[in-house]
């Protein structure tokens, strides 16, 4: 007899994948490999920046009562005694009466208080001296770059967890990271199964398709912040494709399939699980596309049966395996970041269940403007390309005007949202 399934609600299904979420182990990787990873440990500041106050223009470095009484009728003279370039100190004591030539980010030598930029000033030689005068009085003060200015010394710079991104780059070398503690990418396993598919170098033949899930969460695990593993595409043969699953949990610290987890004669998904002793946590989400998403548990790693069709297997990567990746990572807001937007266009289809639709975000009058992007089928491959968003339009609705406020869940962002999905209504057939 043909099993029934329960739909459960979104963020129940999120919440069973997430009681299996743990923190990865941290590695130490050079600085110049660390973009894109995300940092183990808070990052600190353990000096001031800059360390030293210094110029922040080429000119001349004074003590700023020296020019008290300067005006353009009576400039005043300076005894030019030096000259600093960045990197290196003037360690005399400058006196009464005299200056030193300083360039950008050269240290204020002693005695100093005011630098002066070069192009308010006129140079001249006397008696074998140099001179230097300005027609104009300047404060204790004017154009000292402060020691401690940009960074003080034990402010927490960078959160356990942070993307690293060119900033933080910047912020790591500042602080003497030569190597960067990061976490340990997971490893996710995918194996596509069909024995329609074909691989994207092979000729089309009757009745044959090309693969393109696996090559999709290819990408979306990197994405992501995970490493991919593939295992390649399976024929829809029970024994083959048990051996396989096998054979990849072994290696990975989980394991994406995509196919075979709804009710066809062919789909062995609930076969290999009960053959493999895997517990299945959900096989039926309220929500459209990817309402067979299933996700099982083996000895606490993780099997997700993302569905064959392909808008339904990529939304399922982005709400359930991308947060437990982000987990991993050390975020502590793994989920989709979600915002607000007003929806484009009229979106009539009502739903029982709460849709995904994939969107294009855009910026339009400084507000974010959610439209989808294309043919929206679970089997749509089509409107993928050009989505950076899913409108999140919750089930039981009669369908959505343009101009309404709906909630869209970004997915080019790296920074996330805690636990976006608490007010999405469930709704079940
Ligand atoms: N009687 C029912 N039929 C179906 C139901 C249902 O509830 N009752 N659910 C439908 C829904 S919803 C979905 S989604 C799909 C899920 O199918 P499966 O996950 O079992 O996937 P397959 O049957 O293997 O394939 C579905 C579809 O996707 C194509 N496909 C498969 N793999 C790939 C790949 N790697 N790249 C591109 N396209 C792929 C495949 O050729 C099929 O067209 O089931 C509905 N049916
Ligand atoms: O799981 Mo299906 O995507 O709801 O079309
Ligand atoms: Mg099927």
């Amino acid at each position: 007899m043909l099993e029934k399934r329960t739909p459960i609600a979104v963020g129940e299904a999120v919440k069973r994948v997430m009681q299996y979420a743990t923190e990865g182990k941290v590695e130490q990787v050079d600085i110049t490999e660390s973009y894109g990873r995300y940092v183990a440990e808070d990052i600190a500041a353990d000096q001031d920046v800059p360390a030293f106050d210094r110029s922040p223009y080429d000119g001349f470095a004074i003590r700023a009562i020296d020019s008290a009484a300067a005006s353009a009728e009576n400039p005043v003279a300076f005894e030019v005694v030096g000259t600093i370039g960045a990197g290196f100190v003037f360690d005399e004591l400058v006196e009464p009466g005299q200056a030193v030539r300083i360039m950008t980010g050269a240290p204020i030598p002693a005695g100093c208080d005011a630098v002066v930029m070069l192009e308010l000033t006129k140079g001249y030689e006397a008696d074998g001296k140099t001179y230097m005068t300005i027609k104009r009085a300047f404060s204790a003060g004017t154009n000292i770059s402060y020691r401690g200015e940009d960074v003080k010394q034990g402010a927490v710079l960078v959160k356990k967890g942070t993307y690293i991104n060119p900033g933080v780059s910047a912020l790591l070398a500042t602080f003497g990271y030569a190597q960067v503690p990061v976490f340990v990418k997971p490893v996710i396993g995918v194996i596509a199964t069909g024995s329609e598919l074909l691989e994207p170098h092979e000729v089309l033949a009757p009745g044959k398709i090309r693969n393109s899930n696996a090559y999709m969460m290819l990408a979306q695990i990197e994405r992501a912040g995970a490493t991919a593993k593939y295992y390649g595409k399976l024929s829809d043969d029970l024994a083959v494709c048990i051996e396989a699953v096998k054979k990849a949990m072994a290696e990975v610290d989980c394991l994406i399939t995509t196919g075979g987890v709804s009710v066809g004669d062919f789909d062995y998904l609930p076969a290999i699980y009960e053959a493999i002793g895997a517990d299945v946590l959900f096989n039926k989400v309220a929500q459209r596309p990817g309402s067979v998403t299933t996700v099982a548990q083996c000895d606490g790693q993780l099997l997700f049966g993302l569905s064959g069709n392909p808008s339904a297997c990529y939304v399922g990567f982005e709400l359930y395996t991308k947060p437990l990746i982000k987990a991993a990572l050390g975020s502590q807001a793994p989920h989709l970041r979600r915002e607000k937007a007003t929806l484009g266009v009229d979106f009539k289809k009502p739903n029982p269940f709460t849709r995904f639709v994939r969107s294009t975000v855009t910026v339009t009058d400084g507000k974010l403007v959610a439209t989808p992007s294309g043919f929206d089928k679970s089997s749509a491959v089509s409107s993928l390309a050009d989505a950076n968003a899913f409108i999140v339009l919750p089930g039981g609705t009669r369908g959505y005007e343009a101009g309404m406020q709906i909630d869209v869940l970004l997915l080019e962002d790296t920074n996330g949202s805690a636990w976006p999905w608490d007010n999405i209504v469930p709704s079940y057939r």
